[in-house]
């Protein structure tokens, strides 16, 4: 790896090839419209660290730094793992627009109720897979399954749960069933990174052009997983006894791991806090059940808490939906509503901080016009 200069698809070698194995399609293809110079070259951010950037156009990778222009709003967008930008040379002067984002509000509210993360904290870009994996060991938590689904689907992208660890276990079934009355319509897959059983169907998320990325708390496999489904150790993993409070992390790096399987793959740090900065559905789509029911309710604005004729009540009475699943979706319903009014009263800060600011030039403007 080292500087580099070449002209970019347009110019002095067609790379196209290698640009769409590494997920380049017509959508970032169109963003060159008009600003393309032969000079910038797409390439695909494969690792951040700090403010100096790992970029590969699938041939040849190196490192650049971020033009200064694009450290400051308005122009300002910090490119992360799995990003597009256009280089000249080793500068990225443009990071292009996004197909989607896997995003979490800032850690920090250490699980408060009532600190909500003041940012959004963007994982990775450019997904077509979100492994959610959880190890078959303690790490084995139906609520923060739950929770990890509504965070991927908030993001508008697709989950698939990997449950590792299944060696611990002469049948992992069991929690296979246990796990489907949280997850409908997800497909799980049991796996063992210490065997490499249960591994091949997912190279089917790993084709040429694929992008997954694996979340998961610290312990739970990911890197385990990503070895063994690389064919060899290129990530360090850890011991999970050795994990006890703060900075026990083993992967701290997002790194875009180019597969054997010809597709990409992100492995990330644990993550310690799971919480919420995008809505976009993410609660009715990770509890269907739910909001199935909630049209049968006698009020249509029905809370299911203790409305009479409420279907959910009914539901859970009856024993068809757990007590605690149905605390799981109040509480993540209450936490998004809280997240979306801060939101909104930031974003209406803002709007009148930037009238403040406009109305004090005209003003000032005018003054200057008078003492002409
Ligand atoms: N029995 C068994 N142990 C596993 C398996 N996968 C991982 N482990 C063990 O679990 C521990 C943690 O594995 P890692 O792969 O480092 O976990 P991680 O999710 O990458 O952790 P972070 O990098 O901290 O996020 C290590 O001691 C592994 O040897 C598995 O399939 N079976
Ligand atoms: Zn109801």
């Amino acid at each position: 790896m080292g500087t580099r200069k070449r002209t970019c698809g347009t110019g002095e070698k067609d790379n196209s090839l290698h640009l769409s194995r590494m997920g380049w399609n017509s959508y970032f293809q169109a963003q060159l419209q008009g600003c393309c110079s032969d000079d910038f070259l797409p390439a695909r951010v494969v690792g951040v660290s700090k403010n100096s950037f790992r970029i590969s156009n699938g041939e040849e990778e190196w490192r650049a730094v971020l033009a200064g222009r694009l450290m400051h709003p308005p122009h300002g967008r910090y490119p992360v793992t799995g990003d597009w930008v256009l280089a000249a040379d080793s500068v990225i002067v443009k990071v292009l627009n996004r197909t989607n984002a896997l995003c979490r509000g800032a850690s920090g509210t250490h699980g408060k109720p009532d600190a909500l993360p003041k940012r959004e904290q963007v994982i990775a870009a450019n997904l077509d897979t979100v492994f959610v994996v959880c190890g078959l060991d303690r790490d084995f938590n139906l609520r923060r399954i739950e929770r990890y689904l509504t965070l991927v689907y908030n993001c508008g992208l697709n989950p698939v749960i990997l449950l590792t660890k299944a060696d611990l276990h002469r049948d992992p079934m069991p929690f296979v069933s246990e796990l489907e009355t949280v997850a409908f319509g997800v497909s799980i897959h049991v796996v063992s990174g210490l065997d490499g059983k249960g591994l091949l169907p997912l190279d089917g998320y790993l084709s040429p052009g694929q992008t997954a990325a694996m979340v998961g708390s610290s312990g739970a496999g990911k890197s385990t997983l990503v070895n063994r489904l690389y064919g060899k150790a290129i990530q360090a993993t850890g011991s999970v006894s050795l994990r006890i409070g703060k900075g026990t992390h083993t992967t701290t790096a997002r790194d875009l791991i180019m597969m054997p399987q010809g597709g990409m793959l992100i492995d990330n740090p644990g993550l310690r806090e799971i919480a919420f900065w995008n809505d976009d559905g993410g609660v009715r789509a990770a509890f269907p059940e739910i909001e199935n029911l909630a049209g049968a309710c006698r009020f249509s604005n029905c809370r299911h808490m203790h409305e009479p004729g409420c279907r959910v009540l009914q539901a859970i009475a009856a024993g068809e939906i757990l007590q605690d699943r149905l605390d799981s979706y109040h509480k993540m319903k209450r936490e998004l509503a809280y997240l979306s009014l801060r939101q909104q009263k930031r974003a209406d800060r803002v709007e009148k901080e930037q009238w403040k600011a406009v109305s004090l030039k005209i003003k000032a403007l005018k003054k200057e016009r008078r003492n002409r």
